[in-house]
């Protein structure tokens, strides 16, 4: 079985957020239990600094799809685990930021990439395109109206049903798919060009990344206006979710940490937990270290972390901040730093190795997300012995099960209401059994939750079996 997985992020090459771990960590497991996996990704000015080795295959594609031709040069790097060839396309007039969205149009850029994406899968003759998120959308447009015979399956999942790629009619007209698809709304949403949503219905299936997911989206409240649509796939949509690195993320061997840890030896984690303090200047005492590492943006449930944010303070806890995103939770948090020195770090950055500090030496992990399609913070946080605190919502509600003292079981804390004060509450419950002799039967809990890719590399391949036998799925909008 031979599959094509397409990408805008790829770790450790351009990586902004979940997408790229994904992508970056999925194929290795799949290639273990015996599938083919190729990857195809455009040439991001980043992957220069971030690959080991870039090699030119001699091989250009033309998008001989849109009405204007654009070439690009493939080239190909490897992901180091897995040994998984990385097709990389060059095009610098399109492809001219260093930033992974920040192109002059993405629009175009995502347009042309995808046409190049289907001219490859026309030379590479995989039996699945694996597609992910709106910028590889129209992938499955162009293979199911221009490839012909021997055309290859297509899946695409959905990371996040909040970014949908919605671009002006023109980009549309720039392409050559025939007019009635806009007619009968294939890719449109109002009078805009919904990438998504185009990936979705030429498809021939869709995945998400959890099973709570891929129910919540068929709902007004999280389908984003794509919820009949996505009602209507019946068992074409499927939830699996999401898996991390155990190999790269093993606090037994993390060279990136202070002091390595185990389950069965925990004194590492208190060091990590100090020199954390210390690189950040917060006071090196027990208080519970709360860490927060995310895009900062809405979907994040920042709002409602606001409005808590000065009961939670009051509290004897430090709290330590990593992101970017929208200035107004960036003003936030260095407001909160300001106003809190002793008590909150805001590290308003991108920076991977920090991030490691963060999840092996905090003691609480926050994610109070307004929606989660899986989140892949907490597992990190769980298996570097750090509790996560969450909104059961999407992933979150898959992986992270309330604490019950009467019982021992549960790996954190968690609240289903979007609110402010359920939010304060989950916290003061997690605060109060720091303080007990039950913490450490928490903290174990969460280390042996397994999030690992073995047994959802499984489950992708079942998926692509059924792919490859099913009816190719009538175009439906
Ligand atoms: N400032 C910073 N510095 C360093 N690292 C940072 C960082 N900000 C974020 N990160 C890292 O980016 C990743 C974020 O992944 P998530 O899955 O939690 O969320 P994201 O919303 O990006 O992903 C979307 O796609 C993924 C993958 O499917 C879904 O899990 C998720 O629910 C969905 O919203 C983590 O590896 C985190 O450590």
């Amino acid at each position: 079985m031979k599959i094509l997985m397409v990408s805008y992020e790829v770790y450790p090459l351009a990586k902004v957020g979940g997408l790229a771990d994904v992508v970056g960590s999925l194929p290795e497991y799949l290639v273990k239990q015996g599938v083919e996996v190729q990857i195809a990704m455009p040439y991001h000015q980043i992957v220069e600094k971030n690959a080991n080795h870039i090699e030119k295959t001699g091989l250009t594609v033309n998008t001989s799809e849109l009405k204007s031709n654009y070439t690009f040069e493939v080239y190909k790097t490897t992901l180091n685990k897995g040994n998984i060839p990385v097709f990389l396309l060059k095009n610098d007039e399109l492809i001219d930021s260093d930033d992974v969205y920040g192109g002059s149009d993405l629009g175009v850029q995502a347009l042309a990439f995808s046409d190049a994406v289907f001219q490859l899968s026309k030379i590479l003759k995989p039996d699945i395109v694996h597609c992910n998120d709106w910028q590889t959308g129209l992938i499955p447009a162009f293979i199911k109206t221009f490839f012909g015979d021997a055309i290859p399956k297509t899946l695409i999942t959905i990371h996040n049903l909040g970014y949908q790629g919605t671009f002006d009619k023109y980009y549309f007209e720039l392409t050559k798919l025939p007019g009635y698809y806009w007619e009968r709304g294939y890719l449109s949403t109002g009078d805009m060009l919904n990438f998504l949503k185009a990936g979705i219905v030429f498809s021939d299936f869709v995945s998400t990344v959890s099973p709570t997911y891929a129910e919540e989206i068929k709902t007004e409240e999280y389908g984003m206006g794509l919820n009949d649509l996505l009602s209507k796939l019946g068992d074409r949509l499927v939830g699996i979710i999401n898996g991390i690195d155990y190999t790269e993320y093993n606090p037994e061997t993390d060279k990136r940490i202070a002091a390595t840890f185990s389950i069965d030896d925990l004194s590492g984690k208190k060091s990590c937990k100090l020199a954390l303090q210390k690189e950040l200047g917060l006071p090196e005492t027990d208080a519970p270290v709360v860490g927060l590492i995310s895009r900062l943006v809405d979907q994040k449930g920042l709002d409602i972390l606001a409005e808590a944010a000065e009961d939670l303070l009051a509290k004897d806890l430090q709290l330590v901040i990593l992101g970017t995103g929208e200035e107004r939770y960036e003003n936030l948090f260095r407001s909160l730093e300001e106003k809190f020195p002793q008590k909150v770090s805001a590290n308003i950055c991108f920076d991977v190795n920090l991030a490691q500090k963060i999840y092996a030496g905090s003691d609480m992990f926050l994610m109070p997300s307004k929606y989660e399609p899986c989140g892949l913070g907490q597992m990190f946080a769980m298996r570097y012995g750090t509790v996560p605190v969450v909104r059961f919502t999407g992933g979150l509600k898959d992986t992270v099960k309330e604490f019950d003292f009467n019982t021992a079981t549960g790996n954190g804390f968690g609240f289903f209401d979007y609110d402010s004060l359920e939010l304060t509450r989950a916290v003061e419950r997690a605060l109060d059994t720091y303080h007990s002799s039950d913490w450490i039967t928490v903290v174990k809990n969460a280390m042996k939750t397994d999030c690992s890719w073995e047994n959802s590399a499984g489950e992708y391949i079942k998926l692509y079996k059924r792919i490859i036998q099913s009816e190719r799925r009538p175009v439906d909008a």
